[in-house]
């Protein structure tokens, strides 16, 4: 709090007797904040859960590295699960055959009633062969609209999701891929997918026949040549689920199909609100065995940030993701904001946090992989971040670079000196996740040693 001004006219005597007010006062705050961070390292010493809160903006992968972690340290939890993910997975697929479909070119003038709208269409010419081919892939797969429809409704309570896009690029004047992103994670969906309802048992079972018996023409969609032509230039087949299921088509169309963790991995559900998963650690070192952790995993978009702060009072570690594949891509919210500055400025405003002030924090440095493939395609990071200048565009040193930017402003801006513990990785790789829990035991034994230094 900025301190009041002194009152005018204020005397020798006055000016004495305030200041000494405002040194106990504010050494009763300390004591206070003191108190209370002495009282969470005591909980967790009796056994309490540790308290970690995912941070990081829309689409940046705090999902899939809570996912991760669930994979590596509570296995048998995860499993489950997954056959909740199988209904997500199969509308993930649908939907993305369905986007496919409204961006091939017209083969009538006509155009099919059900695909307008969605996206903008190609300008690549057809030739007659190529048109047949098209307009019999177009109808075979026309029962793949209701089973997206249907799936929708099923993980939402009938109430139809609205969409959006998942990412929008800088330059790119078509809109996006509208994804099956607006379900909630959390246990809530995972309960309707379990409890199918009246009925719900044969109405799933026959949405699978369906997309079992479209699974010859979804894989001709996908090997295409004027898909392929048509997609090419399109970020959206770079990133994301959506070439993932479609590459795997063959294996998650059959009727027995069992999600296999990579699929469950690559399934993007935006998150709504701040959803807690507790979990409870199944394996790994002794001390840690059976150790519970309430990870709360929130909906990184701007409009959800305000829901982020009561949890800030309650942690002991964030972890903040940051996407480093989305150096040349825009805010869906804000499409004059580049997504690496936002987060730069997400992470100013969390590490000068005061109410985080005890708090350790991880950062995660994401999507390396993407990151790679994109300047291995040619992209320049320093046309998108001038203030990389001529440092050699690979994606190693953009990735150090990015990481001491954010070290640095982590030093400038905490309101106390505090370790930082850093992670370049890929969210999706489900191996890469276990520095998590030798961060997290280092955390936890240094609280316990006394040797953070709190104040
Ligand atoms: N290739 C690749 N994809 C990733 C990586 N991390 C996450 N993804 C994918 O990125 C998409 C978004 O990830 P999520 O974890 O759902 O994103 P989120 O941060 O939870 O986003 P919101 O819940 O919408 O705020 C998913 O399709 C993931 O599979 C990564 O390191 N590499
Ligand atoms: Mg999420």
């Amino acid at each position: 709090m900025r301190p009041l001004l002194p009152p005018p006219n204020e005397t020798e005597l006055e000016r004495a007797t305030r200041i000494q007010e405002e040194n106990v006062a504010a050494a009763k705050s300390r004591e206070i904040d003191l108190q209370i961070k002495t009282d969470k390292l005591e909980a967790q010493k009796k056994g309490g859960p540790v308290r970690i809160l995912l941070l990081g903006q829309r689409g940046s992968g705090q999902s899939t590295i809570l996912k991760s972690l669930q994979f590596r340290f509570a296995p048998n939890a995860f499993k489950e699960d997954s056959f909740a993910w199988r209904t997500v997975i199969h509308l993930n697929l649908v939907s993305t055959v369905n986007f496919v479909l409204d961006l091939l070119p017209p083969t009538s003038r006509a155009q099919p009633r059900d695909g307008g709208g969605r996206s903008s269409r190609s300008r690549v010419d057809l030739d007659s062969r190529s048109t047949d081919e098209i307009k019999r892939l177009r109808t075979r797969l026309h029962p793949l609209r209701e089973v997206e429809t249907i799936l929708s409704k099923r993980l939402t309570t009938g109430k139809f999701p609205s969409r959006g896009p998942l990412s929008t690029t800088l330059g790119s004047d078509q809109p996006s891929f509208k994804s099956v992103d607006i379900v909630r994670s959390g246990s809530r969906w995972k309960a309707l997918s379990k409890l199918y309802g009246p009925g719900g048992q044969d109405q799933m079972n026959e949405m699978r026949q369906i997309i079992a018996a479209c699974c010859p023409d979804i894989v001709s969609l996908w090997e295409n040549e004027t898909v392929r032509s048509v997609i090419s230039d399109r970020e959206e087949f770079q990133e994301h689920t959506t070439t993932f299921s479609l590459n795997n088509a063959l294996r998650i169309c059959q009727m027995g199909y069992e999600p296999i963790v990579d699929d469950i991995l690559r399934t993007h559900l935006t998150t709504l609100g701040v959803e807690e998963h507790h979990l409870t650690l199944e394996g790994g070192q002794t001390e840690q065995r059976n150790q519970e952790w309430i990870i709360y995993d929130v909906g990184g978009s701007r409009t959800q940030r305000a829901a982020w702060v009561p949890y800030f009072d309650n942690v002991t570690i964030v972890i903040f993701v940051v996407p480093l594949s989305a150096f040349n891509q825009v805010l869906d919210e804000d499409t004059s904001m580049n997504r690496l500055l936002d987060s730069f400025q997400l992470w100013k405003t969390t590490c000068s946090s005061k109410i985080l002030a005890g708090v350790t924090f991880i950062l995660v440095l994401n999507k390396w992989d993407l990151l790679a493939k994109k300047i291995e395609a040619g992209i320049q990071f320093k046309d998108f971040v001038t203030s990389y200048k001529d440092k050699p565009n690979d994606a190693r040193s953009v990735s150090q670079y990015v990481r001491r930017k954010f070290v640095e402003f982590h030093k400038k801006l905490s309101p106390v000196n505090r370790p930082l513990f850093s992670h370049v990785m890929c969210a999706t790789d489900s191996q890469d996740i276990s520095f998590i829990l030798i961060y997290i035991r280092e955390i936890l034994l240094k609280a316990h040693l006394g040797e953070t230094k709190l104040m």
